[in-house]
């Protein structure tokens, strides 16, 4: 269906609830007549305007608002555009959407529609969806500058590199498959193929081989706080997060289901998770679903702080558990350091501890150490390097899928040209997935899905 066919889809676009100014915007044909019906005299293309905003009908004021006619082509969706900047007050915001009602072949727009008609004008890649998507969820500022540079297409524009190289390649190829009768696949054709795949596929391989930081930056980091029971884990948990968000008790066991806060530090964010403190021994049933619920969080955490305190090393503890998934990653923090007696020796004293952190979750001491630490793992984990970064699982996997055929060119017989083709076109419509130039309606939905109704 072609842009003039389309209904013209009109939403509030900025949020709900009251507000010093809401934003209407409409898209399709139609605007225009909105804009004469509601707003008239139509302001010049591009130019903010004032005017009266009157219900087309009766021709009531409804408010005096600022008003945009923006013409397509050159508008965000391609099509024609306008918007109303008025009074955020409710009765304002459902006056005006009525207004636009009352005008034929509007209709309300639904999730994401306006962006998902800039993709279909061809004006975003769906790179570049994501990356506006990612823009409006973005809450610390290391999120906000990598969905800015997915917005702009940094990664649209990698993939479409390496797809018009592969597509250069076929293109080789057909040359030699168009012409069979000349004879084999020259050798130097072949090698050059071979050469030329070897150096993509390599490519992509450093660019997978990212420790997931892109993804990790979007979801967030998964730190999560785990040791003996009634060490002071949730007690950490509640001073990190700067309100009691978890219950702290005396007794050993308090902890059973998993707590999580989001933290932004120093712009990365991260997900702390509070757990049921682990031991080897315990009669109770709620409290071993606990621990099982803590080993499932510490598989697929991150970052693994493991809390042990001053008393339990006074008594010959080091905190650690046969069975604990610790490594050399691991955090380690000595809670409870206001009741050693002498701290330094206490850390001496326990040979894999010197390069713990001590802290009191009581007192506070130590705490902006252990801050400043986990900054540091988070920027480690997450951290934007000079290199552009997937952000999403499909990519991912798309990029797998690539490498899968592209890997088969490499060590594949050139002999039988017809099916080096087929695996570049394969490597080829697996790029063209990512960056949404190929086959992707399957796709569209859910990634739409993801955006408010007004973008
Ligand atoms: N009021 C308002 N603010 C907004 C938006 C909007 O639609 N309305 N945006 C909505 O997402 C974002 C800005 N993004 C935009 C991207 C492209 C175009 C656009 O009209 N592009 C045309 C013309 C460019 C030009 O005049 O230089 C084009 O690319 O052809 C507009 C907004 C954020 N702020
Ligand atoms: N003196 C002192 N007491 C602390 C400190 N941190 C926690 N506590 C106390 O230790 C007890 C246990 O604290 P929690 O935070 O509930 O310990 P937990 O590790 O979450 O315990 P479980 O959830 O049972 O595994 C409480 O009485 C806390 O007030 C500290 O740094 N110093
Ligand atoms: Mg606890």
């Amino acid at each position: 269906m072609t842009a003039a066919h389309r209904d013209t889809i009109f939403a509030l676009s900025s949020g709900r609830g009251r507000a010093g100014v809401a934003v209407i915007r409409l898209s399709g044909a139609g605007a225009g007549a909105v804009v004469d019906a509601l707003a008239a005299p139509r302001p010049a293309a591009r130019r903010v305007s004032l005017r009266t905003i009157v219900r087309p009908g009766s021709g009531e004021p409804l408010d005096r608002g600022l008003v945009l006619w923006l013409p397509g082509p050159e508008s965000f969706t391609g099509e024609d555009m306008a918007e109303f900047h008025v009074h955020g007050g409710p009765a304002v915001i459902s006056g005006v959407l009525g207004a636009i009602g009352e005008v034929g072949g509007m209709r309300p727009a639904e999730a994401g529609e306006f962006t998902r008609r800039a993709f279909e004008n061809g004006r975003l890649d769906l790179t570049e969806v994501e990356g506006i998507a990612d823009m409006i969820d973005a809450e610390t500022e290391a999120q906000r500058r990598q969905a800015l540079r997915q917005m702009e297409g940094a990664l649209g524009t990698l993939y479409d590199r390496w797809r018009a190289d592969l597509v250069a390649m076929m293109a080789e190829l057909e040359a030699v498959i168009d012409f069979p009768d000349e004879g084999d696949v020259p050798a130097e054709l072949a090698a050059g193929i071979g050469r030329r795949a070897a150096d993509l596929a390599d490519e992509m391989r450093a660019h997978m081989d990212d420790g997931r930081r892109g993804e990790r930056l979007r979801d967030g980091i998964q730190v999560v706080i785990a040791g003996r029971p009634n060490v002071g884990k949730s007690s950490l948990l509640n001073q990190l997060a700067r309100r009691d968000a978890a219950i702290v008790a005396e007794r050993a066991g308090t902890t059973r289901d998993v707590i999580e806060v989001h933290l932004d530090l120093a712009g990365y964010p991260v997900i702390l998770v509070d757990t049921a403190g682990l031991r080897e021994e315990t009669g109770d049933e709620i409290e071993r679903e606990g621990m099982a619920r803590t080993r499932n969080r510490l598989d697929t955490a991150d970052l693994v702080v493991w809390v042990t305190s001053a008393p339990d090393m006074e008594e010959g503890s080091d905190g650690a558990l046969s069975d604990a998934p610790v490594d050399s990653e691991t955090l380690w923090v000595v809670n409870k350091s206001d009741l050693a007696e002498d701290l330094s020796a206490l850390l001496k004293s326990c040979p894999g501890m010197t390069r713990a952190i001590p802290i009191s979750a009581l007192t506070g001491a130590g705490l902006d150490g252990l801050i400043a630490e986990l900054a540091r793992r988070a920027q480690a984990l997450a951290g934007e390097g000079e290199h552009v970064v997937m952000t999403r699982a499909r990519h991912r996997a798309a990029l797998g899928e690539c490498l899968e055929h592209l890997d088969r060119v490499v060590s594949g017989t050139i002999s039988e040209p017809e099916l080096v083709a087929e695996d570049l076109r394969r490597a080829a419509h697996a790029l063209g997935r990512i960056v949404g130039r190929v086959d992707v309606e399957d796709l569209l939905d859910a990634i739409f899905r993801e955006f408010c109704i007004g973008k």
